[in-house]
């Protein structure tokens, strides 16, 4: 799977930018050249009219190099202005429209491919590789793109005036522009690659770090964690110094070329003033114009370092996303019809193949408007039932629908819209109680949302605290107490106006009470809805209208004596 390509880069909306930026990086360039090419013959030129008398300084045309340098000049700055502006505002499309892919390639993913992933790794992809891949435009493709065809123009003007000179700066053009940057990529990669590495573990560390810094400081680990990523940041710095210390000495070659280029070009240059097939100013200009023409090699090493740091960052962008996708595609588009009744049918599920079944030919129906308690030891499958049911895991035999539709057919977003999940492990975003409501159900009216709130027994709280609804709920509800965070995803749920409820552990450390009154309130709230609640706990059962155990990876009634 490729995230994205040169082909596919061009072929965006972002191509006439792109091309735009090119084509300015160029004309900078060449505008650079002709400042420093004119200046040689305009500096020669004075000279020489000023030794030569009145005679010679009528002969030579200071007009037209002293036009050609002001032009060239201005030309330079606006065209390099230009250029920065219009790369880095593409730059910046492309990784914006990266990150859109990644995320659509993603999200069906989670939650079951993500599990496996460290989430500060995932951040790091999200936003670190996601730069490399867009940098690869302004640090690679318009240096070798700018040095190809500029490095062209040059060895055809230098043709006009010398083939001798032309032929040496060409040699030394492949020498520096294929040669060095080749050499460069050879010792760097290696580099790169371990650097990489480290510094996405170094990102991953630090995001876990930052999550757990409580764990940390009560556990007595947080010395030792900061020695451990004090560590990690000496060793990313220390293969850094190595890839600047290539970059540093790829470029030395480059000057040094360079440099031993313009010697060879001054001595062409003076066989041919000798045999009169050059003028005096023209020896200058092709050895500051030698010099000048070496300016858009200098950028290479540098450019072939950033294309290992694109190759590598592609590589981590697109095995994120190999896992196969196990809900259903994008193009699934079926829905579910009324009466909502969950069928499966002699379902067999496991987690991963090494793993023991969950489901075992387990058979289950849950009619339209049912209130039904899974109960089941701890492990014994409850949470996998909503995995399964949204698709987050393939299960590996039977047959599940839920409203006629088969579940293979529906994806998670639709089934979304009919079956409202509280689930144990949810998740409160970094805002207000209003926000985190608002979330479920954008277009909750006030009224609603205070309805919610009263049905899970939150309202005189919220009431009571002085922001009321604008109150900040912190990250992941940490600013609420267990119980209240649970409380808030119940009345999300019920935001949601859904036919279906799924509770995990709604009641799950409330007082004897409020459980009772929380339990009451639901079933007031919404007394046509199915609910579906998995628990461990007795006070919940009376609510219900039927109580399934799974044992053995099977659905059976429960028997009073049991409850
Ligand atoms: N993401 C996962 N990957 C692999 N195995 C898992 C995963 N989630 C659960 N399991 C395993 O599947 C089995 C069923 O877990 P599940 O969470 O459904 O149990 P449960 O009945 O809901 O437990 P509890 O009452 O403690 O919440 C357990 O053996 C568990 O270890």
């Amino acid at each position: 799977m490729k995230i994205l390509n040169i082909p596919q880069v061009f072929s965006t909306k972002v191509r006439w930018p792109l091309i735009g930026g090119i084509g300015l990086a160029c004309l900078a360039a060449l505008a650079n050249f002709g400042l420093l090419f004119l200046s040689g013959w305009l500096l020669a030129g004075a000279a020489v009219a000023g030794l030569g008398g009145v005679a010679a300084q009528r002969a030579f045309n200071m007009v037209l190099p002293a036009t050609g340098v002001r032009f060239f000049a201005t030309l330079r700055i606006v065209a390099r202005y230009a250029e920065r502006l219009i790369t880095h505002d593409a730059a910046l499309r492309i990784i914006s429209q990266i990150r859109a892919k990644f995320y659509a390639h993603i999200a069906p993913l989670a939650p079951a491919a993500l599990n496996t992933q460290r989430s500060g790794d995932l951040l790091s992809r999200f936003v670190a590789d996601t730069d490399r891949i867009g940098q690869y435009y302004t640090d690679t493709i318009v240096p070798y793109i700018r040095a190809l065809v500029c490095g062209c123009v040059f060895i055809a003007i230098f043709a006009l005036f010398s083939k001798a000179v032309a032929f040496s700066v060409g040699l030394s053009f492949i020498v520096c522009g294929l040669f060095v940057p080749y050499v460069t990529g050879v010792v760097s990669d290696k580099i790169l690659l371990r650097a990489t590495m480290l510094q996405n573990k170094l990102q991953a560390d630090l995001t876990d770090t930052i999550n757990c810094l409580g764990e940390y400081l009560s556990l007595g680990a947080a010395q030792r964690q900061q020695e451990h990523l004090a560590h990690s940041q000496t060793q990313i710095t220390t293969l850094q110094c190595y890839l600047a210390a290539t970059q540093s000495a790829a470029k030395a070659i480059t000057g040094l070329c360079a440099t031993a280029t313009s010697l060879v070009v001054l001595y062409y240059a003076t066989q041919g003033l000798l045999t009169h097939t050059l003028s005096l100013p023209q020896v200058p200009m092709l050895v500051l114009g030698c010099l000048a023409a070496f300016d858009v090699l200098a950028p290479l090493p540098a450019a072939r370092q950033s294309l290992g740091a694109a190759r590598l960052a592609m590589k981590r962008l697109e095995s994120a996303c190999t896992t196969p996708i196990c809900s259903a595609p994008h193009t699934a588009t079926n829905t579910p019809n009324a009466p909502y009744t969950l069928k499966l049918h002699d379902i067999s599920f496991k987690y991963q193949e090494e793993k023991e079944w969950v489901f075992n030919h387990a058979t289950l129906s849950i009619q339209s408007g049912e209130r039904v308690a899974l109960v089941g030891p701890s492990g014994s499958g409850k949470s996998s039932l909503i995995n399964l049911l949204f698709g987050f895991y393939p299960y590996q035999n039977g047959q599940a629908s839920f409203g006629g539709a088969d579940l293979h057919t529906m994806r998670a977003e639709t089934l979304a819209g009919y079956i409202a999940v509280a689930g144990q492990d949810f998740h409160l975003f970094s805002g207000t109680v209003r926000d985190n409501l608002l979330l479920a159900n954008a277009q909750a009216t006030e009224q609603e949302i205070w309805n919610a709130l009263e049905t899970v027994q939150l309202a005189d709280f919220i009431k009571e605290i002085p922001h009321g609804l604008d109150t900040f709920v912190g990250n992941e509800g940490l600013c609420l107490s267990g119980g209240q965070a649970k409380r808030l995803s119940i009345a999300q749920a019920l935001l949601r106006k859904t036919p279906w409820l799924i509770l995990d552990e709604p009641t799950e450390g409330l007082d004897a009470q409020t459980e009772q009154a929380l339990l009451e309130n639901l079933m007031r709230a919404r007394p046509d809805a199915t609910f579906v609640c998995l628990t461990h706990r007795p006070a919940v059962l009376p609510f219900m209208t039927r109580v399934l155990q799974i044992k053995d990876g099977m659905f059976s009634p429960l028997q009073e004596e049991q409850a």
